[in-house]
């Protein structure tokens, strides 16, 4: 905040009423309330201003109060000289108007642009109010002002261009926000352009997909910031260099997790609206290696087993769009496999919450806030990554698995609202890792069930979860394997296996789903970075706590 603002308020018109209209740079608030003004012969309120303390200019005549209203500056879109529609008090009076474009809050966290136009009866007062905004919103730096932005054309129902087009693309012109846009061509397209672009250039990149399409930028952009500050992503242990650029979520994919548990819903125009006003989420990437070789990163579900399956019996059908999980997901179920293996990893010991706990990840959440204070005590030490004394020591599970899932975070999504792990968090250094033993297809399916309803998946005696910093999984058909050539022979065995079983041989090896994409190894070595990457969100936020803003900002 400039020294040179002062609070401004007057009494301006809107719909022909007088309102209270109040500018306060302190509070970064713009609030109005309607005075009821008992209005002249011609029909006309008196407007007024003041500068440096808050002041009630009068109407003429009687007034009785109405509900106070506000907006913070921070969800002001735009404002912009409102254009004049030829009233009859305007004819005689030439007033100049300004409007206001804002953030309201709909149902279920969803986000409008509202719009709310303010009348004042001359030039002066007209300019005073236009120019102080401007100068507020000016002010407002961490909203982004050039964009990079791909779009997957073939995402979900492939309506990605034309969601871009029809509702992303105007409120970011009403922003003033300029983009470059590339429509991918193929895949990969993005996460190769990434390589080669000069990130400077730009305040954020926003992908329009799906989770499949968040992968491929995010790929891009940390490979591309651990190249230019020379961090080998072949190192496991190699401490990652956090990407400061934001990346924006322009949900138009089948699942859309990752955008739907970092805003609490699949929204374009919510998405559009969370980048547009500069909201900045910190997020943790699990990256998962084999022998020493990365394989990819991933911010959402790891699932080995039955996610893993789904994803390999929906790719025959992507031309189906998002239904081809539901089929996947039915053909997976029926099938019932499990998979034998050995999975060690070693607990988050300094974790603040557990997954079986209520205390869910919401905007402000304070175990996230307490993670990057640990984040920050750790970047000062000599030796940092993910080796740290605070975490627990290892533990090894053995058995037979029907899906073996790390949830970085929740894992919400329109299918199962509340998610694989609902208390997992976004930016707390730690996965929530679920082994699901082998059960009757009966009990699964109750546990599956419980993704969509309000009963507890994990209180099952199947059902294990631990919060974790990393973790391995050997295969049982990839245990005392130690050279690359073992591990190719293996390969290809399992290969033969999961495809083609042979009369009364059992699928072998399943393969890991990373956030919608396949990985080459069903053998990997996966640790949590923290608050690695940064997103154009802010979390969930408290229905309860933000229930005065939903009903005050609709008017
Ligand atoms: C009897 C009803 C059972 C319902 C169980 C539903 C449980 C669903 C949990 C879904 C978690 C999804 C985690 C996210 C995965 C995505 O990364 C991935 C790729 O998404 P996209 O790129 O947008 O295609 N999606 C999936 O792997 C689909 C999982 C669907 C499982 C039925
Ligand atoms: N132009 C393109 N042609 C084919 N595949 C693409 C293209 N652009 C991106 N992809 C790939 O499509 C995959 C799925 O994209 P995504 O947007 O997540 O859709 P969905 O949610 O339907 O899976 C991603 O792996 C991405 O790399
Ligand atoms: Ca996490």
């Amino acid at each position: 905040m400039g020294p040179d603002l002062q609070p401004l308020s007057s009494t301006l018109l809107r719909k022909n009423r007088c309102y209270e209209v109040t500018l306060d740079p302190g509070s970064q608030e713009l609030s109005w309330r309607d005075l009821q003004p008992r209005r002249n012969r011609a029909g006309i309120c008196l407007a007024g201003v003041h500068y440096g303390a808050r002041h009630l200019a009068c109407c003429t005549g009687e007034q009785s109060l109405s509900a106070f209203q506000s907006v913070p500056v921070s969800e002001i879109i735009s404002v912009e000289e409102a254009a004049i529609d030829g009233g009859k008090w305007q004819q005689t009076f030439k007033p100049c108007g300004f409007t206001v474009h804002y953030v309201r809050r709909a149902r279920k966290h969803r986000w409008r642009c509202s719009e709310m136009t303010f009348w004042c009866n001359d030039e002066q007062l007209y300019n005073q109010w236009f120019q102080a905004l401007k100068r507020l919103l000016e002010l407002q730096t961490s909203r982004p002002k050039h964009l990079l932005v791909y779009i997957n054309p073939f995402g979900g129902k492939r309506q990605g261009k034309q969601i871009f087009d029809k509702k992303v693309a105007p409120l970011f012109s009403l922003a003033a926000i300029s983009a470059d846009v590339i429509v991918t061509e193929r895949a990969n397209h993005a996460k190769d352009n990434l390589f080669e672009v000069e990130l400077d250039k730009y305040d954020g990149i926003v992908c329009v997909g799906g989770d499949g399409m968040f992968s491929e930028v995010m790929h891009g952009l940390i490979g591309r910031i651990q190249k230019d500050s020379g961090i080998d992503q072949n190192n496991s242990r190699a401490p990652l260099t956090q990407c400061n650029i934001r990346i924006g979520i322009i949900p138009a994919g089948s699942t859309d997790c990752v955008c739907y548990a970092t805003v609490g819903i699949n929204d374009p125009v919510t998405s559009a609206l969370h980048i547009i006003i500069g909201d900045s989420q910190n997020l943790d990437v699990c990256s998962a290696h084999h022998n020493n070789t990365f394989l990819k990163y991933s911010v959402s579900l790891m699932g080995y087993g039955f996610y893993g399956d789904v994803l390999k019996t929906s790719e025959k059908n992507r031309w189906m769009g998002p239904s081809r999980y539901d089929i996947s997901g039915f053909k997976t179920f029926l099938s019932h496999h499990s998979y034998e293996g050995t999975v060690s990893f070693r607990p988050a010991k300094q974790a603040l919450a557990s997954p079986r706990d209520k205390q869910l990840c919401k905007f402000g959440c304070p175990v996230c806030r307490q993670a990057k204070k640990q984040l920050e005590m750790q970047q000062k030490e000599p030796f940092v990554g993910l080796e740290h004394n605070e975490d627990g020591d290892w533990q090894t599970v053995r058995g037979k698995f029907i899906a073996i899932n790390a949830a970085n975070m929740s894992c919400a999504c329109p299918r199962s609202p509340k998610g694989l792990s609902p208390a997992a968090h976004l930016a707390d250094g730690t996965a929530d890792l679920i082994l699901v033993r082998k059960c009757s297809r009966f009990k699964f399916l109750r546990h599956l069930i419980r993704h969509t309803n309000k009963e507890d998946q994990f209180d099952f005696p199947f059902v294990e979860v631990y919060r974790v910093k990393k973790f391995l999984f050997t295969p049982k058909h990839y245990e005392e394997e130690d050279n690359d050539n073992n591990d190719v022979a293996k390969k290809h065995f399992a290969h033969i296996c999961t495809e083609k079983p042979p009369c009364g041989c059992r699928r072998v090896n399943s393969i890991w789903n990373c956030d919608g994409e396949p990985l080459d190894h069903p053998s990997i070595e996966v640790g949590v970075h923290c608050q690695l990457i940064k997103l154009f969100a802010r979390g969930i936020e408290d229905p309860s706590k933000s229930k005065d803003h939903v009903d005050s900002n609709r008017l």
